[in-house]
């Protein structure tokens, strides 16, 4: 089977990059497979850098194609924070919990109905000696006022996707695999797997 790396620490992403690769044949292997390479500094400015630079420094150091995701959540009643510090929202330590907690303290005044927000996800794909594309996804949806649901992971217990009537986090991995930011990305990358691949990266 083909390997497909993904320049990620985060396993709530690894786990839904394996479930949606595996049905188009593909093995995922991510960082978590590599421990001895450090954790990349996301110093861009959008989405589609971060992504870039994850992808690049990863690519260089296993010298093979490698895929990376840079993702999060813009609400716009906050003017698209937390965005690409969605990670971070809440300090450096990267809690799910507390990022949050502060999202929704910030938006205890705003109506029902002002509550609109995002994911993007951002994929970058690098290869040795080939130029790095990058292709993105969106997925709409509300911010609720409490947590809800066990599935998924970071801010998906709070995100309400309004075509479900249902929490992200309360959607299943084949029921978020439909619809979600990510997949929406790697829809736009699947047809180019085998030429990606087949041109030897
Ligand atoms: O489907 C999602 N459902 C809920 N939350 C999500 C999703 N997708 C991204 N997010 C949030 C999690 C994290 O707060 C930030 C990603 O930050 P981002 O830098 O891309 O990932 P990360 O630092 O966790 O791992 P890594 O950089 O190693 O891939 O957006
Ligand atoms: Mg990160």
């Amino acid at each position: 089977m083909q390997e497909v790396i993904i320049a990620t620490k985060n396993a709530g992403k690894a786990k839904e990059f394996e479930n949606m690769f595996q049905p188009l044949g593909y093995k995922v292997k991510t960082l978590l497979d590599f421990p001895e390479l450090h954790d990349v500094e996301e110093t861009g400015n959008t989405f589609e850098e971060n992504a870039i630079l994850k992808a690049e420094t990863i690519s260089r150091a296993l010298n093979k194609m490698v895929i990376a995701d840079d993702s999060g959540l813009a609400i716009d009643a906050l003017n698209g924070r937390p965005g690409i510090f969605s990670a971070r929202y809440a300090g450096e330590e990267k809690n799910d919990e507390a990022n949050m907690d502060k999202a929704l303290g910030e938006l205890q005044n705003v109506d029902d109905h002002e509550r609109q927000a995002r994911f993007y996800c951002a994929l970058a794909v690098a290869a040795p000696g080939q130029e790095t594309f990058t292709v993105t996804g969106t997925c709409e949806g509300m911010i609720l006022r409490e947590k809800r649901g066990a599935f998924g992971f970071g801010y998906d217990p709070v995100f309400y996707v309004i075509e479900k009537d249902k929490a992200m986090a309360e959607l299943n991995p084949e029921e978020k695999a439909q619809i979600s930011h990510r997949a929406h990305a790697l829809r736009k990358l699947e047809s180019q797997l085998p030429i990606l691949f087949s041109e030897g990266k």
